[in-house]
């Protein structure tokens, strides 16, 4: 069987390095470019690039999806920083191209995934709900893209059921002592060396209350969910957000 063609853009990026590893590691991928800033996006059609991992910056991954798209080169892109604004564009240009694949992963990891499932299913039965990310110090946005959609999912989850608003007395505050607000959630970002990518979702009722967290401990923990994304991402024509939808989660 052939070997699907494989390209990493940002691949000497802190996680695109562990993907351009971890893509000449699998037995039926063959890395056929890794690009950096400043380097030709034609040279994804000369190496005959089948799908694209774009794992590069808020700034660049628009130009990146254009050119993918247009060329009909499916992409698998972790590069954060989505607005309902970017994700429109994005679907206005894959309408000219309805056969190409587009999936965008807020996270890659397993347990990331995890935690914004069961964040989704607890989020309705508590009072109160805030979300915690604690990130490396050389990263670029904030809160994370993780965070973000965590806090959405939380958001849709406590709209549907009809949940109250959480109570919070805060009269007087400092700038950002609150958190940033994502769809009514406080959203808390902390950049500490040392850290890799860690989030904490704090849920409280009467009298008790309930964390879920998770750790990414090393960049490999998102590279089961890279691989699973560029075998899929041809065979879901259109924009896919999120891995859940590539995992059988019941
Ligand atoms: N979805 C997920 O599971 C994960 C997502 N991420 C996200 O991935 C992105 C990258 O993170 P990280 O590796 O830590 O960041 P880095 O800054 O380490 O890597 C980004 C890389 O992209 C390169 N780059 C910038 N613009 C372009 C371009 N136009 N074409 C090709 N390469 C380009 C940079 O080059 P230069 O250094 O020259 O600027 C750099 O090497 C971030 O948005 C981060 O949030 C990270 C981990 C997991
Ligand atoms: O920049 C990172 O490191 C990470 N970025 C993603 C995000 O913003 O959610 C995924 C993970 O948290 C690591």
């Amino acid at each position: 069987m052939s070997k699907l063609r494989v390209a990493v853009l940002g691949g000497g990026g802190r996680i695109g390095s562990e993907a351009v590893r971890a893509v000449e590691a699998a037995e039926d991928m063959e890395l056929v470019a890794s690009l950096g800033r400043g380097d030709k996006l034609e040279t994804l059609v000369d190496a005959g690039a089948q799908v694209a991992v774009d794992l590069t910056t808020p700034a660049s991954v628009m130009g990146n999806l254009d050119f993918c798209v247009r060329h009909g080169i499916h992409a698998v892109v972790g590069t954060t920083g989505w607005t309902d604004e970017r994700l429109a564009q994005l679907k206005g240009w894959l309408d000219q191209s309805p056969e190409t694949g587009v999936l965008i992963a807020p996270n890659f990891s397993i347990g990331a995934v995890l935690t914004m499932k069961f964040a989704q299913i607890a989020a309705p039965w508590f009072e109160s709900v805030e979300v915690v990310e604690l990130h490396h110090p050389n990263k670029v946005d904030a809160p994370s893209g993780t965070a973000t959609r965590t806090a959405q999912l939380i958001a849709e989850a406590r709209r549907k059921a009809g949940t109250a608003e959480a109570p919070d007395a805060t009269v007087t505050a400092l700038d950002g002592a609150r958190g940033a607000d994502v769809d009514g959630v406080p959203v808390h970002a902390v950049r500490l060396r040392g850290l890799l990518a860690h989030q904490e979702v704090l849920l409280g009722g009467e009298g008790e209350t309930l964390t879920l967290r998770h750790d990414s401990l090393h960049h490999s923990s998102f590279m089961p969910g890279i691989l699973l994304g560029v075998r899929r991402v041809g065979s879901a024509p259109g924009l896919t957000f999120g891995l859940e939808h590539f995992l059988d989660l019941g």
